[in-house]
């Protein structure tokens, strides 16, 4: 990998011009760039690789072959990935905003169309991903980045597997907290596609109520929330909770009507955001389902 690493060593300074930095996240420095072969603006995300000192591992580079692969308009397209210096880089289309901004943004009023705009792109990006058994797992409304005609993009799909950081590889810790799976908060080492329909279904509630719904302080806590919300899972609802590897029992408490927890919503939002918030998550509502939901 060393020589692959010399030989494509020029292409940041050939092909791409480097502008400003855009920020900083969990794998490293994101900077605004421009590909001077499409003339198109890009945002390069520099992977640290840290210990791997042979470059980059074969089971990376295949994933993200992968990832490549993965075209819709709803996923942010990945048009490039090489090393350069020790670092990765990988080149997704540039978008001017995220659904996070859009949300905070008091000057924007969100209709209940934009809102199931936004719902309805969101999934399908998802649908999409996981018919090809690409899970996203760090869904959050700062990974859902907005284009110039208010298209919304999942971005950062797969990096979370291949990437994710050291203390978070691989184990249940890779959701921001307020968007986690009840299954994930209790120590799941095997879960699917549905922790992303969880994630999904915080992401609609937060662009009804224009704040996080469900804000956890710790785990512990932020299981709290979800119970105070929807109340305490019952075996009958959710038969395996009792094996997952952290589980503890919580002191019952009933759950609240979804409408008064979202007064403004309609009937049909609130039936889809309670099959997208099923406890088990074999019974919970798959992104392809939520699509077909009317
Ligand atoms: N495709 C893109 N187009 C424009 N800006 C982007 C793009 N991807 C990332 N950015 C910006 O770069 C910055 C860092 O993004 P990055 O995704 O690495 O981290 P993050 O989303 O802030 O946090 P985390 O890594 O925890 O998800 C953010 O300000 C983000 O808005």
């Amino acid at each position: 990998m060393a020589d692959l690493d010399q030989l494509l060593a020029k292409k940041v300074a050939d092909r791409y011009l480097k502008r400003e930095v855009l920020g900083e996240g969990t794998y490293g420095v994101v900077y605004k760039a421009i590909d001077t072969k499409t003339g198109q603006t890009v945002a390069i995300k520099k992977i640290r690789l840290g210990k791997q000192k042979e470059g980059v591992n074969f089971t990376a580079l295949r994933e993200i072959k992968l990832l490549k692969e993965l075209k819709d308009p709803n996923i942010i397209e990945l048009i490039d990935a090489f090393p350069h210096k020790g670092n990765l880089h990988l080149v997704f289309e540039f978008m001017e905003t995220d659904l996070e901004a859009v949300i905070r943004d008091r000057n924007i009023v969100l209709s209940p169309t934009d809102i199931k705009s936004y719902l309805q792109m969101t999934l399908q990006g998802l649908a999409v991903c996981h018919k090809k058994w690409v899970l996203h797992r760090d869904m959050k409304p700062n990974n859902l980045l907005i284009g110039p005609r208010g298209q919304l993009k999942l971005a950062d799909f797969g990096l979370a597997r291949i990437f994710g950081s050291p203390d978070r590889r691989f184990t249940h810790q890779v959701f921001a907290r307020w968007y986690r799976a009840p299954e994930l908060l209790f120590g799941a080492k095997q879960y699917g596609p549905g922790v992303d329909v969880w994630a999904a279904a915080c992401i609609f509630a937060e662009l009804l109520l224009r704040r996080p719904f469900l804000q956890g302080g710790s785990d512990i806590d932020q299981l709290g929330k979800i119970f105070a919300a929807f109340g305490t899972p019952k075996a009958s609802q959710w038969p395996d909770m009792i094996y997952l590897p952290d589980y503890v029992e919580y002191q019952f408490v009933p759950g609240q009507p979804l409408k008064t927890l979202f007064p403004m919503a309609s009937d049909d939002a609130l039936d889809l955001l309670s099959k997208m918030f099923a406890y088990d998550p074999k019974a919970r509502i798959s992104a392809q389902q939520a699509l077909e939901h009317r």
